[in-house]
């Protein structure tokens, strides 16, 4: 199997169709509806907050929600009051089951569920995708975070209408550290191992430095990319603003790391400052730009058309040129 990164991998142009960027177009189908681009910041507690998330839904974005200290079903009415579609997270735990009961015992229900935990591959994330399936049929299941195409096969099986790839690739996570397992340094490739077998859509999760790896994600097969440390660092980031010799920085700590949990027990994740880059609208926009212009080196209109291209392996022992015959 080839191994590579995002960092050591180049995809190759093909002759331009357009004659402006303006003309390619970002937007992706996901979950019955379309959004403009195949992004969505990660559900962590210094990426996203309810007023971040609103603006999100009601400008064209997808979202999901965190899942700490939040009243799933209280957050759940206000988006519906707010004539907004509602995307949560969910643990697997006998709370995180009464709150689907709730959700549709009072017919607020969700539009899309994240079931996110460290290990997705595992018993209770199947005995929670049957639990929501039942309660709240309409439901869109997003299911991880996993990193084997094994692990996808069986999420698929269990009814989950989209996975979502990632072991320990993340900017504050430690998991590749702490226990030795993981995607962490080869997230592309197992991303590309993952889609290989994949029948519905790939959230790839962790690992995008830049947002150019936005478009080589789509080459290699997700349908849309979740972000944390890219979107940490705007002035409405709902991190702690920290001033360190006349800079501002945001905090961004991991879900797993003691900062988010409250004690140092199963610590995966940690914490480290992000400096503060403007409004989170103007990264959305530069996204939505550089992501055009993938699209036309790719030689097209459409997201899609970037799955077309040949790619490039650049040093190491995978190196060379990889064409599409
Ligand atoms: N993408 C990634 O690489 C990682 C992401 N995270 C993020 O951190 C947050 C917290 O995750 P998590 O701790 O799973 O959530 P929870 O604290 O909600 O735990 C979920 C359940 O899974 C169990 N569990 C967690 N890890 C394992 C494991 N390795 N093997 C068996 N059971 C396990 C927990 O039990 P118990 O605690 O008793 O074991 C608990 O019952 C999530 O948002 C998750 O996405 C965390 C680590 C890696
Ligand atoms: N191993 C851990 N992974 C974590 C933790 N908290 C979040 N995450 C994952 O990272 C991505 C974001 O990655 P980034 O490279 O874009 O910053 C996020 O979506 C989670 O999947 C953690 O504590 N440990």
């Amino acid at each position: 199997m080839e191994i590579f990164d995002y960092d050591n991998v180049l995809l190759l142009p093909r002759k331009c169709r357009v004659e402006s960027r303006a003309e390619c177009d970002t937007s992706v189908e996901f979950g019955g509806r379309r959004f403009k681009l195949p992004v969505v910041p990660a559900n962590m507690k210094t990426v996203v907050d309810e007023r971040i998330t609103e603006t999100l839904a009601a400008n064209g974005y997808f979202y999901v929600m965190h899942r700490f200290d939040l009243d799933n079903v209280a957050y759940a009415k206000r988006m519906r009051e707010l004539g907004l579609y509602v995307s949560i997270s969910s643990g697997v735990k006998a709370a995180d089951h009464d709150v689907i009961d709730r959700l549709a015992a009072e017919g607020v229900g969700a539009d899309y569920i994240t079931i996110d935990i460290a290990h997705g591959h595992a018993d209770s994330v199947q005995r929670m995708i049957g639990h929501i399936k039942h309660k709240l049929p309409q439901a869109f299941v997003i299911a991880g975070n996993v990193g084997t195409p094994e692990a996808v096969i069986d999420l698929e099986n269990w009814g989950a209408d989209a996975t979502k790839v990632g072991i320990g690739p993340g900017k504050v996570c430690i998991t590749r550290l702490k226990t030795g397992f993981g995607t962490g340094g080869w997230q592309l490739s197992a991303l590309k191992w993952c889609a290989r077998v994949a029948t519905k859509p790939i959230i790839a999760d962790g690992g995008i430095r830049e947002h150019g790896d936005i478009a080589k994600s789509v080459r290699f097969g997700a349908t849309l990319v979740m972000i944390g440390s890219l979107f940490a660092g705007h002035e409405e980031s709902p991190g702690r603003t920290v001033e360190v010799d006349g800079k501002l920085y945001k905090e961004y700590y991991g879900s797993a790391s003691d900062f988010n949990k409250g004690e140092y027990k199963h610590v995966e994740g940690k914490r480290i400052l992000e400096p503060v880059k403007g409004p989170l609208a103007g990264t959305l926009r530069e996204m939505q730009e550089d992501l055009q212009s993938s699209i036309s080196y790719a030689g097209g209109r459409y997201l899609a058309d970037i799955r077309k291209v040949n790619y490039v392996i650049l040093g190491g022992d995978n190196a060379g040129e990889h064409l599409l015959m």
